[in-house]
C-alpha cells in the first residue's frame, strides 16, 4: 500500500482551524443557551456505545448505517454514534425513566455518518438539539419548532423556512382507506419521493397521485390535502400542521410536502427540515417519534437537531477580533487588565519578536493600545 500523505485525513473528516474552530464553539454554546432557556437540561453521552444500544432504541422501518468498530476491550462490537437523538432516547428509557415526563432533554456534539451525502461532503458534523420525551403532540412540537427558530434566530440565520412532511402517511394510508399490498408499500412511497405519477400510476396506487400534487406552499398544500377523500385518516394530521402553523405566527415561511422521507427514517407523524437564506442544504431537521423501553413499552417523542456546519461554513460565529501584541517587559497587572477588558493579547516571548503575521489587530504603545 502507498504512504498517506502527512495531514492528509480519510474522505469527509477535516480539521477546522482558526477562526472557524472557534465560531463552532461559540455557535454551540448559542444554541445550548437558548433551548436551556426552554428549560431543556444538557446531557452528554458517549461517542461510542454498544451496537445493540443504538440500533432499535427508536422505532423504526429502516436500517441504519452505522461506522462500527471491534473493541479489544470489551470483544463486543462497538458503533460510532450517527445521531444523538437515539442516545437521548437510550438515556430516557433507562437511567432516567423514573423521571417525572415529560422529560426535556438537550445535546450537543459531534456525530459520524457512515456516507457523505452529495449535500454534505462531511461525514463527521457537529450536531446539537433537544428532546421533549413524553409528548409527541401538536402542543409539543409547537414548542419543539419554535426553539429551533429560536436557536436558529440566535445563531444568525435569517428568513427561516420550515419544510413539513407527514413521513408515515403512506403506511397509514395502506392500512386503511387506500389499501395497499404490504410489499408494495416501500415502492410507492419510493415513487412518491421522486414525485413520479407515472410510476405510482403503473404500480395501481392510483388513490395516492393527488399526494404528489400537494406538495407546496403551506395554504395550497393544506387545500389540495383537505380534498383528499381518505375517510377522516388525514384529518388529525392535518389539523396537527394547521395548530403548528398557528403556533409559529409568521415567525418562519412554512411548506408541506406530505410524502418526503428522505432522511426521516424513524420519525412518525411529523417530520421537518429547517432551512435559512443563503445557506446552502438543510440546517436542521426533526420531528415525533417513538422510544423503544427493554420492557416492550413505546414512550413518544419529540425533537429537533441542527446541524452547525453549514452555520460555520457561512460564517456565522465570528466575532470581531480585539487581539493586541503585547511587547516584552509589559507588567503583568496591565496585561490582566486588557485581557478582563476583553483584550486578547498575544505576548512577544523575546525581544526580537514583533506583531508582524501574528494577526494582531492593535500593539501595546506606552500601556495604550493603538490600532495597527
Ligand atoms: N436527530 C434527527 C432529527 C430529530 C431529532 N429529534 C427527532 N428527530 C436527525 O438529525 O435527523
Amino acid at each position: 500500500m502507498s504512504k498517506i500523505p502527512p495531514g492528509l485525513l480519510p474522505e469527509g473528516l477535516r480539521d477546522r482551524l482558526p477562526p472557524e474552530a472557534e465560531a463552532a464553539a461559540r455557535l454551540l454554546r448559542s444554541i445550548m443557551d437558548s433551548v436551556a432557556s426552554y428549560g431543556y437540561e444538557r446531557v452528554s453521552p458517549p461517542l461510542a456505545e454498544f451496537e445493540e444500544g443504538l440500533v432499535g432504541q427508536l422505532k423504526s422501518d429502516g436500517a441504519q448505517d452505522l461506522l462500527r468498530i471491534i473493541d479489544p476491550v470489551s470483544r463486543r462490537t462497538l458503533a460510532l454514534r450517527p445521531d444523538i437523538t437515539a442516545q437521548v432516547g437510550r438515556i430516557a428509557a433507562t437511567r432516567m425513566a423514573g423521571r417525572t415526563r415529560p422529560l426535556r432533554l438537550a445535546y450537543g456534539g459531534e456525530v459520524l455518518k457512515l456516507r457523505a451525502t452529495q449535500l454534505r461532503p462531511e461525514r463527521q458534523l457537529l450536531q446539537a438539539g433537544a428532546e421533549l420525551v413524553g409528548s409527541d403532540s401538536v402542543a409539543a412540537a409547537s414548542e419543539i419548532l419554535s426553539m429551533a427558530v429560536d436557536a436558529l434566530e440566535a445563531a444568525g440565520v435569517t428568513d427561516i423556512t420550515i419544510d413539513l412532511t407527514l413521513p408515515d402517511l403512506v403506511p397509514t394510508l395502506a392500512a386503511g382507506p387506500f389499501p395497499l399490498d404490504p410489499g408494495l408499500v416501500d415502492s410507492v412511497r419510493a415513487e412518491l419521493d421522486e414525485k413520479d405519477a407515472g410510476a405510482i400510476a403503473a404500480l395501481g396506487a392510483d388513490a395516492y397521485l393527488p399526494l404528489v400534487h400537494a406538495a407546496g406552499p403551506l395554504d395550497m398544500a393544506m387545500e389540495r390535502m383537505r380534498a383528499i377523500d381518505a375517510g377522516g385518516a388525514l384529518q388529525s394530521r392535518l389539523d396537527g400542521i394547521a395548530g403548528i402553523a398557528d403556533a409559529l405566527q409568521g415567525r418562519a415561511t412554512i411548506t408541506l410536502d406530505p410524502t418526503e422521507r428522505h432522511g426521516f427514517e424513524y420519525q412518525s407523524w411529523l417530520g421537518f427540515s429547517l432551512f435559512g437564506a443563503d445557506m446552502a442544504g438543510e440546517l436542521g431537521r426533526g420531528g415525533s417519534y417513538t422510544i423503544c423501553h427493554a420492557d416492550g413499552a413505546e414512550e413518544v417523542a419529540m425533537g429537533f437537531s441542527l446541524y452547525l456546519d453549514p452555520l460555520i461554513d457561512a460564517g456565522l460565529g465570528w466575532k470581531e477580533k480585539k487581539r493586541l501584541f503585547v511587547p516584552l517587559g509589559t507588567e503583568s497587572d496591565l496585561a490582566d487588565r486588557l485581557r478582563s477588558e476583553g483584550w486578547r493579547t498575544v505576548a512577544a516571548l523575546t525581544d526580537a519578536d514583533t506583531a508582524d503575521g501574528l494577526d494582531c489587530t492593535h500593539q501595546l504603545i506606552n500601556g495604550e493600545p493603538e490600532p495597527l
